[in-house]
């Protein structure tokens, strides 16, 4: 039995820009962006199911995206979504960053209604181009009951994943954004929007102007404390540090960390697995239980760029290692 909504629900679709608003230039063979009004050829396709009002809000490649963006994006789908008679957000955003914009809305938006996020690998006018059916596939949930109260969804080639576990795990295939781990949390199908996941815990964050500089330091076999030391110098205000397996660092990557917590930085560390939590179980040098008694934050299978974001966002709150530990244990599905 199919479920479409009983009456149409009003969609508001947030452009910002990305491969969903950009063409192939004939001459050149380079994609660039278009005019986003381009995009509003696929309403007649969901005609059926909502009521959609574009807002042609910004039109930039992902990778200018940065986080004082992230959060005009936020405070633009507040705006909307505190209007009554929206019943559901779809922003359109490039695939390079969409993962991060996502997760930082599911931490900073605390509302009800659906929220999707969704792009396209192909531009218009390339064969096989995805957008319009990512499209009409993002509105069709925003507008769908069952996407209430589950926080940013990424819709994208019919598979609907939760904002805090999606990545984008291809360069060029159109079926990039997975969840490794969880997998998608549901699906777009001709006549339906299903879900088979439920995401249960999610962590909250105050929606306020993003301040503080965090980078992301990746760990690899003999790499030293050089870019920890530089970031530091550079004035980062936390640092996440992409470890090895479990959760472990090379030895000459100690002395960078403990000048770090010297310095009262805050360091989480995830892994460079794309599968798993970090732990403090190997005992050696360098391994997780010294980090862990140096008072490095351990993060819950977030990967490196979103817990960036994640330590960004809470470090709007505090410094304090106790308070973001909490931050960074909790949001299992
Ligand atoms: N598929 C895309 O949207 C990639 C593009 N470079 C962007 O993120 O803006």
């Amino acid at each position: 039995m199919t479920s479409a909504p009983s009456s149409k629900a009003n969609i508001i679709v947030v452009t910002t820009g990305g491969t969903i608003a950009m063409a192939e230039d004939q001459q050149t063979k380079s994609v660039r962006p278009l005019s986003s009004e381009a995009l509003q050829a696929v309403l007649p396709y969901v005609s059926d199911h909502a009521k959609v009002q574009m807002d042609h809000y910004l039109n930039i490649p992902s990778p200018h995206i940065t986080p004082d963006i992230m959060f005009q994006i936020s405070q633009r789908a507040k705006e909307w979504l505190e209007r009554p008679e929206t019943d559901g957000l779809v922003i359109t955003h490039g695939t390079d960053t969409l993962e991060e914009t996502a997760y930082y809305l599911d931490l900073v938006l605390h509302f009800d209604k659906p929220i999707v996020v969704t792009g396209a690998m192909r531009s218009q006018g390339e064969l096989g181009a995805d957008g319009p059916v990512n499209l009409v596939n993002a509105i069709r949930t925003a507008a769908h009951p069952r996407a209430k109260g589950k926080g940013v969804l990424v819709v994208f080639n019919d598979e609907i994943h939760a904002a805090r576990w999606v990545t984008k795990t291809h360069t060029s295939n159109v079926a990039t954004f997975r969840s490794p781990s969880h997998g998608p949390v549901g699906y777009v199908t001709k006549k339906d929007i299903l879900f088979h996941q439920s995401i249960s815990k999610k962590v909250q964050l105050p929606h306020k102007q993003p301040r503080a500089r965090v980078d992301l330091i990746k760990a690899a076999a003999g790499t030293d404390d050089c870019f920890l030391r530089c970031a530091l110098d550079s004035g980062a205000e936390g640092i996440v540090l992409e470890g090895l397996g479990q959760g472990n660092i090379p030895p000459a990557m100690l002395p960078g960390v403990k000048e770090a917590l010297r310095r009262n930085i805050p360091i989480v560390l995830v892994s460079r697995c794309y599968n798993g939590i970090v732990q403090d179980v190997y005992g050696y040098e360098g391994g997780g239980k010294e980090l862990k008694e140096l008072g490095v934050v351990f993060s819950n299978g977030l990967n490196g760029q979103k817990a960036r974001i994640q330590l960004i966002a809470a470090l709007n709150v505090s410094k304090d290692p106790e308070a973001l530990q909490e931050f960074f244990e909790d949001g299992i599905i």
